[in-house]
């Protein structure tokens, strides 16, 4: 293999292994990753230690989210196009992503009760129900809610996107119509609905995953499709049961600063499916 010349024609990399090396070109580590930004976005504002953590953990959080919603809207528009495979890499690489966002949640419960209080009213009535993309990323997959999205009523950029995303066809959605290409009977009103409504599960389409799974060696793709799904919802399931005994731990029963009941709401919400049938299935078989 050829030797690696510095970008600026110096001396190979090799040679430079252990010496301060100063680039003499245009774009440079921070520049291109525009640290200074992101670096000048942490701003705690009641001056206790803790609250570095609770920011950083929501930043990184939201990053991930904003990876996540990358992927999983390109992925649906593969699965529109019948282009399966490169929608299964995309799927992969949400339930690797998501398993990054559960692990998160063992740092943060080195935050006690106490070290939250120390903070918790500088929060106002902030919210993690204020979380866009993580609302953008519940209707993609399917679980739609128009009520949640008057939370962003104040933000015209955001109450559109959320609009917009609450109107089209989810992800499973999609998965329906592909179902119904490749030859299964689902019914015409899944096929064409208002989006914006919850998805009531069916008999048919159950039928039909319970086909999928049955003769794998006749439905390969949609089998591994069938699986990415669940992954990705037991993923899902998996950060916000975390979430809700994080929160249990750390606050224990009061309310949240969002007007919910607190640990009750999250509890409440823990078991909404975005791939009813694919879960309806497992008792069919
Ligand atoms: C000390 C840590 C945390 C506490 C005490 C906490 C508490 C809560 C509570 C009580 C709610 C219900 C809404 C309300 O009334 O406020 C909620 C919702 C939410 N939180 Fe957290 N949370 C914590 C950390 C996080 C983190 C790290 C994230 C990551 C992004 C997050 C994201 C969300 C989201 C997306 C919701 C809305 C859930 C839904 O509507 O399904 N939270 N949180
Ligand atoms: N709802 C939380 C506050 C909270 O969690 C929060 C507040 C501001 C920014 C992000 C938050 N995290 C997620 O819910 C509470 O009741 O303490």
């Amino acid at each position: 293999m050829a030797k690696r010349e510095t970008p600026s024609g110096g001396p190979p990399l090799d040679s430079l292994v252990g010496e301060a090396v100063h680039w003499d070109q245009a774009m440079s580590y921070g520049q291109y990753l525009n640290l200074e930004s992101l670096l000048a976005c942490q701003q705690p504002q009641s001056g206790e230690h803790d609250e570095m953590l609770f920011i950083v953990i929501h930043q990184v959080s939201e990053l991930w989210l904003k990876q996540c919603l990358h992927e999983a809207h390109a992925a649906a528009a593969h699965i529109a196009e019948d282009r399966l495979q490169p929608a299964f890499k995309m799927l992969s690489r949400v339930a690797r992503i998501q398993e990054q966002m559960i692990k998160a949640w063992e740092v943060l419960v080195t935050l006690t009760p106490a070290d939250y209080v120390s903070f918790r009213d500088s929060l106002g009535q902030s919210s993690g129900l204020q979380s866009y993309q993580y609302r953008e990323l519940e209707f993609l997959l399917g679980n739609k809610n128009a009520a949640m999205v008057e939370v962003h009523r104040g933000h015209p950029r955001h109450y559109e996107r959320l609009t917009e995303v609450l109107e089209a066809p989810s992800l499973y959605d999609l998965c329906l119509q592909l179902l119904a290409r490749r030859g299964f009977e689902i019914p015409a009103d899944l096929l064409a609905r208002d989006w914006s409504q919850p998805y009531q599960g069916s008999a048919e389409v159950e039928r039909a995953w319970a086909e999928v799974y049955r003769h794998t060696d006749e439905h390969w793709e949609l089998y591994e499709l069938a699986e990415k799904l669940v992954d990705t919802e037991y993923n899902f399931h998996k950060w916000r049961f975390s979430h809700m005994k994080t929160v249990e731990r750390i606050i224990g029963g009061k309310r949240g600063t969002g007007g919910t009941s607190g640990v009750a709401y999250l509890t409440k919400v823990l078991n909404l499916r975005f791939f009813p049938e694919l879960w309806s299935v497992r008792t069919a078989m």
